[in-house]
């Protein structure tokens, strides 16, 4: 059975019509490419995932149909959101930060400071004065500090220097392969993101255009779609 499931999925902005029929399927424990070119539906699925837009068509997760749902009572079902553009709490400490939304399981303070050092160094440091990828470190740390069963990754190494992307990814390796975590992945860098991915969805204009295992996406189903 599949952990989270979408099936013909449709949302708007208001009277704006974004997504048009998304099909996505993933089981326990897997990792997934959300592709598409700027603009094409990719954030608003994750919205509309995490509840934080209405919807319409099938969305499941766990058994559960989370369409009447609010975002916290998603929060709470499993599905641990990084979203676009951080979004740390930059009045609280690095510490104060990652417990704010703790829920009981093998992700704790001890278990994200050995996954980044740098977040247990500056555990009583204020979240403000942190670097990009420190801040990016404290907004993975925090969705795993929920435990859940689905994380999602929305443009989790946009604008990090090169080295700091590295540490993101070698983290996200690691929730891989250490737990059983399912993970949703949204990333520009197409290399790494289908690196550690087993399955890969394309949206064009709000629509699911292909899906499949990894290595079924051929160079030819990349340009058509995404253009490179
Ligand atoms: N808050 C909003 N209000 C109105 N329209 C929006 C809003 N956010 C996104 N859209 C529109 O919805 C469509 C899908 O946008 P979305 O952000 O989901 O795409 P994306 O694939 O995540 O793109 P990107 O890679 O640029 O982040 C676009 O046409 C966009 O202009």
């Amino acid at each position: 059975m599949s952990l989270l499931s979408l099936e013909s999925l449709t949302a708007s902005y208001g009277p704006v019509p974004a997504l048009f029929g998304v099909d996505l399927e993933l089981g326990a424990g897997e990792v997934m490419s959300l592709m598409g070119r700027n603009g094409m539906g990719k954030t608003t699925t994750v919205k509309a995932i995490c509840r934080m837009i209405s919807s319409n068509g099938g969305l499941h997760f766990n058994g559960n149909t989370l369409h009447k749902l609010p975002s916290h009572r998603v929060a709470r079902l499993g599905i641990g959101l990084v979203p676009e553009g951080r979004r740390c709490f930059y009045n609280l400490t690095v510490k104060e930060n990652l417990i704010a939304a703790a829920r009981t399981g093998p992700w704790d303070l001890k278990t994200v400071g050995e996954l980044f050092p740098r977040l247990a160094e500056r555990r009583n440091q204020g979240a403000a004065f942190l670097s990009g990828g420190e801040q990016q470190m404290l907004a993975v740390g925090r969705a795993l500090m929920t435990n859940p069963k689905l994380l999602i990754l929305d443009e989790a190494t946009e604008g990090l220097a090169p080295i700091v992307r590295q540490e993101i990814w070698a983290a996200i390796k690691r929730i891989k392969s250490e737990t059983g975590m399912a993970i949703i992945l949204i990333d520009k860098n197409l290399k790494e993101m289908a690196a550690v991915s087993d399955y890969a969805a394309i949206l064009t204009r709000g629509k699911t255009v292909w899906s499949g295992a990894m290595p079924s996406l051929t160079t030819e189903i990349t340009q058509r779609y995404i253009g490179v």
